[in-house]
């Protein structure tokens, strides 16, 4: 039988008596009620004093919460003293009829006795109590307040100290300790053209005379003069005029006596102009300097094509009849007495038709940018050599021709259409009712290959404002940038990380901090961390002297790196309710608290998508009471009738990962990804460049991107799950002063963020070209994936073949040595189809005049032959090229601007069908972008391509290239 005490703390031994425990004093100790439950004497006592004490404070109407109560809560109060035991063991005696009576009687007149006497005092009891417990609610809620306080100024010293660590200076730029240089987007070298507009320029040379009105002044007899002793192409030689025959008419005598009719377009003036410049399309004759044949200090004639200036070392550059390209400074050029109204009637009929275009286009000038080492198809000889860039000159490019037994270097201006770009962009330049073509992916720029670009005619301008203005530079800021950045504050009530103690990390370190995406909609997407338990401090490494970014953890743990805290979210996530970890980033440049906001009044719209996507976009207009015209907001792409797109699961294969398609070798969808790079070695040269890395992209993959899907086991938080997730970006629509509509981020975006998608109409290409309403094509994006792998292949040994100075571009490893020599022998097979037929049919003028001078064809126009063929064309007839239409139905991304300087670019991506012609059109961030700025990217438009089309470039970049079309 159990005799122990009912009081778990008692002290008394075991021996002592115990007595039977009444159901108060159970509830004395808290513990439940049995008729046999035992309390040893010193207990009991205790009991009966406290129930004595309240009883008395009950009896005397004084409040019974004043007193000292038991720890534990007694669960009742039984004011009765009735021994239940005694009622239990009478149960078993008979009561008489009579007995009964009496109890009944007792009964009532206790109940009376009670009622006049006890309910009263629990009356009195239960105003006592009410009021003890109201002083005691007011007493807890100043105490919570002032708690509050507490949190909030301890809240406010941690954000100082954020701010400390970033030195946030309020306009969001970040400080940095001196000895850090942290560069960003490093321009090209000094191998890029583009750089000479930023070198030390140099002074005006003293003898260069203004610009001005040129006058001719007649010519006397005596006046010695240089004329045209032969041809056009030859020499001009000095001589003096004997006679004039008529106005235009003089006879000339040359130093060898030898006498000369000349009409005065054959003469010219024997000292340099010295009142103005020799203006643009001036006849002149000019010394030529050739350093390969040593025939330096004679005069030839030309025509003035570009105006002494800063980027050109204020020389002039001359086309020269014979097809040559030059620079010469004013003292070595002399005009020639009298032109024709269209000088171009003047020149040699070999440039004549160059010089007559280029003159009517002037200052608009399509050039080819180059870099210096590459590879460019030049003609020479009337066959298309592979030619390397030696050096660049302003407008003038040195080639060095490789493929040919006597060795030649030449340099040549170039716009020239001896440059397979340019002559590539005549021929296929026919004008189109719409743009399209390489529209989506410039593989030029992308591939470093030499690429066509107009010649920004205020460079020269913007040149000397850049020196000018360097310090004093006061930028106004636009009107359409009517916004702050601000820093915004995480809730004192979030979660906040524990102190660390050494433990194993398992998902109970972050379960309490109750993670839900669900509910991050109205959070910069980096800052969803920062209200779940996590805290991210910049600071700086002593020994390398680097800031660096680290993350605290819910349990206390400092993650200082990508990899680290993805094995951290691995081993702490739990189910689909985990932290992705592009949530997630390590660039101190990247503030994940900053927001762009702008006043109330300019919102238009609170969210053009209609709440379709997961974050709402709202309309700003700061400029006017415009709101963006109606459109269909759709956030899944639609097909038009003739577009036979199946997106059946049943067609797709799908992976069977279970670890996030973190191996990517057993990533079936992964390997996809890969298929496309391996015959492109010489582009892709890193595999683990290519695709993802912690669901960002650094770099575009030409041959397409393949998600994982819904036929894959791997789940909502796989790795290769990016672009078909839901908008996860802060964007707004604004009106821009001078290019409509367009969308900046409100928050900053790490370098390969992934922004959103393209979406629009699937249309077929002849629907889309016969339809009027969609006007030029303005919001078409043809879908031309396949188009620019095929383009890859095009020209592919170009970037590969270097047989001048293999060494330069082979790797040391043999094997690497035989694989490129291989794809360069596989290539040139493709090349040889597509390009060797641009050699057929092009004039033989490259003779020699005067055995020395030999005749260029620099700037000679070529017969326009057929653009080499595609792939697609041997396709099945199905195989059709189709357009994304966004200009009814659309999403955010058909309001995205060009721009020469992008901060966004175009990446194909299958996702839910692996037919290569419909590929989901997405856009990923090139760099860091702050918030409040423009998303912007590069159209790739061909200028010129649309007919009666021309729409200049108001990107406002350094790098804008004037026109857009
Ligand atoms: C795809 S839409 C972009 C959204 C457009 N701004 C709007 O208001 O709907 C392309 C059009 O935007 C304008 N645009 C885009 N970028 C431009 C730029 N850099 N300069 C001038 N206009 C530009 C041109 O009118 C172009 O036809």
């Amino acid at each position: 039988m159990n005799n122990q005490c009912i009081n778990d703390n008692c002290q008394s031994k075991r021996k002592k008596k115990r007595f039977v425990a009444q159901k108060s004093v159970c509830n004395y100790y808290n513990v439940q009620y049995r008729p046999n439950c035992k309390v040893c004497g010193a207990c009991m006592r205790k009991s009966i004093i406290y129930f004595n004490r309240i009883g008395r404070r009950f009896k005397n109407q004084e409040c019974m919460l004043d007193d000292i109560h038991p720890k534990e809560q007694i669960g009742v109060i039984e004011l009765s003293d009735s021994d239940d035991d005694d009622v239990v063991n009478n149960a078993t005696k008979p009561l008489t009829e009579n007995s009964n009576q009496q109890i009944a009687k007792v009964s009532t007149s206790l109940n009376i006795i009670l009622k006049d006497t006890v309910k009263p005092l629990i009356i009195k009891q239960e105003e006592l109590c009410k009021s003890h417990l109201i002083s005691k609610k007011a007493k807890l809620i100043t105490r919570n307040e002032q708690l509050n306080n507490m949190m909030q100024q301890v809240d406010q010293g941690l954000e100082q100290l954020y701010k400390n660590l970033y030195k946030f200076d309020g306009q969001r730029k970040f400080k940095f300790d001196k000895e850090i240089s942290i560069v960003e987007n490093c321009e090209p070298s000094d191998n890029d053209i583009a750089s000479v507009s930023t070198k030390l320029l140099p002074g005006l040379p003293d003898d260069l005379p203004k610009e001005g009105k040129l006058i001719r002044r007649l010519l006397q007899v005596g006046d010695k003069v240089y004329g045209m002793k032969h041809s056009q192409l030859q020499p001009w030689i000095e001589a003096k005029i004997k006679s004039s025959v008529s106005d235009t008419y003089f006879n000339i005598i040359f130093d060898d006596e030898e006498e000369k009719v000349l009409n005065y377009k054959n003469l010219a003036y024997i000292d340099a102009v010295n009142h103005v410049q020799y203006p643009v399309g001036s006849r002149v004759i000019a010394k030529f300097q050739d350093v390969n044949i040593e025939l330096t200090d004679k005069f030839y004639v030309g025509v003035i094509a570009e105006p002494p200036k800063y980027i050109n070392n204020f020389r002039y550059m001359i086309f020269f009849d014979d097809g040559y390209t030059q620079y010469v400074y004013h003292k070595n050029i002399r005009l020639v007495c009298g032109e024709s109204p269209n000088v171009s009637d003047d020149v040699h009929k070999n440039i004549q038709e160059f010089v007559k275009v280029y003159l009517q286009k002037y200052p608009e000038r399509p050039m080819v940018k180059f870099n210096k080492k590459q590879i460019v198809r030049t003609e020479l000889n009337n066959i298309w050599c592979s030619a390397k860039v030696k050096n660049l000159d302003a407008s003038l490019v040195k080639l060095k021709f490789l493929d040919i037994k006597i060795e030649h270097t030449e340099w040549m201006y170039r716009g020239s259409n001896r440059l397979g770009p340019i002559y590539n962009q005549l021929n296929s330049n026919n004008q189109d009712k719409r743009v399209r073509g390489t529209v989506l992916t410039d593989i030029n720029k992308l591939l470093n290959r030499p690429y066509i670009e107009i010649e920004n005619p205020t460079e020269n301008e913007k040149s000397i404002n850049i020196i000018n203005s360097e310090n004093t530079q006061k930028i106004q800021k636009p009107q359409e940038n009517n916004g702050v950045i601000k820093s915004i504050k995480i809730p004192a009530n979030c979660p906040k990380p524990l102190p660390y103690k050494h433990h194993e990390c398992s998902h109970f370190c972050v379960l309490w901090v109750h993670y839900d995406y669900s509910q991050t909609k109205y959070m910069n997407v980096l800052s969803i961390p920062l209200h779940y338990g996590f805290i991210r401090c910049v600071t700086t490494d002593e020994k390398l002297k680097l800031k660096k970014v680290i993350y605290t953890t819910p349990c206390g743990r400092n993650i200082d790196n990508e990899n680290k805290m993805y094995n951290y979210l691995k081993l702490t996530g739990y189910g689909n309710s985990q932290m992705t970890i592009d949530l997630f980033n390590f660039d101190c440049l990247v503030n994940p608290l900053s927001l762009f906001s702008v006043p109330e009044e300019f919102i238009r719209i609170h969210d053009i998508s209609h709440e379709m996507e997961f974050k709402s976009i709202n309309v700003v207009n700061s400029l006017n009471d415009l709101v963006p015209n109606h459109i269909n907001y759709i956030t899944q792409r639609k097909t038009s009738p003739g577009v036979n797109l199946n997106i059946d699961s049943k067609f797709i294969c799908g992976c069977d990962c279970t670890d996030d398609c973190e191996d990517k070798n057993k990533c079936s969808c992964w390997q996809l990804t890969y298929e496309g790079p391996k015959n492109y070695p010489a582009i892709f040269k890193d595999h683990d460049d290519i695709g993802y890395s912690s669901k960002r992209l650094h770099k575009q993959v030409i041959t397409g991107i393949f998600e994982c899907s819904a036929n894959c086991k791997c789940g909502k938080t796989c790795l290769n799950r990016v672009v078909q997730e839901p908008l996860k970006t802060s964007l707004q629509l604004f009106l821009t002063e001078k290019k409509g509509w367009g969308v900046r981020t409100l928050t900053d975006i790490p370098k390969g963020s992934f922004v959103c998608t393209y979406l629009g109409e699937i249309r077929t290409e002849q629907d889309a070209d016969n339809d009027f309403s969609s006007n030029w094509g303005e919001f078409l994006a043809d879908l031309d994936f396949l188009e620019t792998v095929e383009a890859i292949k095009d020209g592919y040994e170009s970037y590969v073949v270097q047989p001048e100075d293999e060494s330069e571009y082979y790797t040391s490893s043999s094997d690497d040595k035989e694989f490129n020599r291989s794809s360069v022998t596989k290539s040139k097979m493709s090349m040889y189809e597509s390009r060797m037929l641009l050699g057929m049919n092009l004039q033989d003028t490259n003779t020699k005049i005067d055995g020395k001078h030999e005749l260029s064809k620099l700037n000679t126009q070529q017969k326009v032959e057929s653009k080499p063929k595609s792939l697609l064309r041997y396709l099945d007839k199905d195989c059709s090229i189709y357009t994304l239409d966004a200009k009814v139905s659309g999403n955010i991304g058909r309001y995205f601007n060009h721009s020469c300087d992008p901060n966004i670019f175009i990446q194909n991506v299958f996702i839910d069908t692996h037919d290569l012609r419909f590929p989901w059109v997405a856009y990923f961030a090139l760099s860091n972008i702050p918030a409040g700025t423009e998303l912007a990217w590069d159209y790739n438009y061909i200028i010129g391509s649309v007919k009666n089309k021309r729409l200049m470039c108001q990107c406002g970049s350094k790098n804008c290239k004037v026109r857009l079309l």
